[in-house]
């Protein structure tokens, strides 16, 4: 048997791992070719560390993923988790090759470098102007769901690691740096990043003149409480509540207030946020007039859109029309709109309600959107949208996922999921334009037409992803076409 030589082996190993890992965005689809574009030593010796760019190529397009491999003659139990396979190579790696995330031993590098500025090969770490960086902390993975790869390195701090690379700079760092510049009080501080130097892999199809990020170090808010499950703890006081089912829902301002859990206030305190960063947004990146052809270039895309998940998923084609109506309404109404940087991709998950009041993350935008659509600027009401069609999920998600309840329990059920989203909507946009946000309520079709648009984008987000949770949009969509 001829032993295939190293670098090809370990390219055979990497197609044959990629797509069992929960942040590869080609599942849909046979990967046609997997190559190295770049590789890069970051430590040397047993173990060691690479860094990798790997070029991916699936129906015609290349995507590129990052990946950083462990080497190591033996393997401990504890990094068996991440194990790719075992080379038997003459090219430097030799070994048991595994994903390097789980290895504290080898990550606590990344820091180092970073708070020393290092440049390795076109791998530049850098170290954002006026902090330090301890380097002292090991790194692990956290648990949660996510499109990227992030660790915890003690208390301190939380590094994401994007997996698929955008062609220049990632707006996530873009948007927290513009943001820290202009003092907002709504982010986690900024410690550092790392980069790619522009040109460096060939392979890159779209690459612009900036460096690529590769991963954003931030401040780690250990304390902090998820605005998504912080929403469902609310939710579920609101359905325990004591009032007779079936009289209504418990609505008045005093039930809400003697309700447990009522998230009225921080929803408000929430809005009033988001309108603080998006006045911060617009002066650190502007804000133009765009024509009134923008607009309708836009609700093309809608449709566009409209029409293409209503081919795949036939539960939305019976709104499909309502939809239709809003978004043309919409259209014969456009006139010149002002529009700015913004989150892109707004909901519950991406916002932590920390002591000093709430955070947002993640500005990277919608995933499957391309990289020029997620930096483009939009009307900051879309955003206000995000986070109104967050308040429909949580409201739902309960019941959406509960099976089949006796009808007189989930129709009060309903009720209350209903009274919930409506309070904490209007209790947001009141905090929103208290806050000097555009008023949602002086911009009503266009906000339906956003939130509708919201709503599609998820439908087809949760059938290719979630499909257990497709019932959630559609139940909500059911109530806001009806
Ligand atoms: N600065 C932070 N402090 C505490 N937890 C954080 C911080 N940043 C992110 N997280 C947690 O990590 C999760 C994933 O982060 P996110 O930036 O949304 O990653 P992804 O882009 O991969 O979805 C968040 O939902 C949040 O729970
Ligand atoms: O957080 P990501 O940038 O990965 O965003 C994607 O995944 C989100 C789910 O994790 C998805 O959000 C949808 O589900 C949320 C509950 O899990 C809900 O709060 C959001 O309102 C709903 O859109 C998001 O759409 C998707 O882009």
């Amino acid at each position: 048997m001829t032993v295939p030589p190293p670098d090809h082996s370990l390219v055979r190993l990497l197609a044959g791992w990629l797509p069992g890992q929960r942040w590869f965005g080609g599942k849909d689809g046979p990967i046609d070719e997997l190559s190295i574009g770049t590789a890069t030593e970051l430590i040397a010796g047993d173990p060691a560390l690479h860094h990798l760019v790997l070029d991916v190529r699936q129906d015609g397009a290349i995507d590129h993923y990052q990946l950083l491999l462990g080497a190591r003659r033996e393997l401990p139990e504890r990094l068996e988790a991440g194990l790719i396979g075992r080379l038997t190579g003459e090219d430097g790696i030799t070994g048991h090759v595994y994903d390097a995330v789980h290895d504290a031993e080898l990550t606590r590098a990344l820091l180092t470098y970073m708070a020393n500025e290092t440049q390795v090969g076109p791998l530049q770490f850098r170290r954002a102007p006026g902090t330090g960086i301890r380097t002292d902390l090991d790194g692990s993975p956290i648990g949660a769901e996510q499109s990227n790869t992030s660790l915890i390195f003690g208390d301190s701090y939380i590094c994401k690691l994007f997996r698929r690379l955008s062609p220049d700079v990632n707006p996530d760092l873009e948007v927290n740096l513009a943001l820290s510049r202009e003092g907002c009080a709504h982010i986690p501080a900024v410690h550092g990043w790392i980069e790619l130097e522009p040109g460096s892999n060939t392979g890159w199809e779209a690459a612009g003149d900036e460096p690529v990020t590769l991963a954003l170090l931030s401040e780690y808010l250990r304390t902090a409480t998820d605005g998504w499950q912080f929403a469902l703890t609310s939710v579920r006081d609101w359905f325990a509540q004591p009032a007779p089912l079936g009289t209504g829902p418990v609505f008045t301002a005093e039930e809400a207030a003697a309700a447990g859990g009522d998230f009225g206030a921080e929803a408000e305190r929430l809005g009033a946020a988001t309108a603080q960063v998006h006045r911060d947004l617009a002066a650190a990146f502007g804000v133009t007039q765009a024509p009134a052809s923008v607009l309708r270039d836009a609700v093309f895309a809608m449709n566009e859109q409209l029409d293409q998940v209503s081919a795949a998923v036939p539960e939305l084609r019976p709104y499909a029309g309502a939809i239709r109506a809003v978004f043309d309404e919409v259209a014969a109404a456009a006139g010149p709109l002002p529009v700015q940087r913004v989150h892109g991709d707004y909901h519950l998950g991406q916002v932590l309600r920390t002591d000093a009041g709430w955070v947002l993350l993640d500005f990277e935008g919608e995933p499957a959107r391309t990289h020029h659509e997620r930096r483009a600027p939009a009307h900051p009401l879309r955003d206000v949208a995000g986070m109104l069609r967050s308040f429909e999920y949580a409201a739902r998600f309960l019941l959406a996922r509960e099976g089949d309840l006796p009808q007189d329990t989930s129709e009060a059920l309903e009720a209350r999921a209903q009274a919930w989203a409506e309070r904490n909507r209007a209790a947001f946009c009141a905090g929103y334009a208290a806050a000097g946000g555009p008023d949602p309520a002086a911009h009503a079709a266009l906000v339906r037409a956003f939130e509708f648009d919201k709503a599609v984008y998820e439908i087809r987000y949760e059938a290719r992803n979630r499909p257990s949770w497709l019932p959630v949009p559609l139940r909500s969509l059911a109530r806001l076409a009806g």
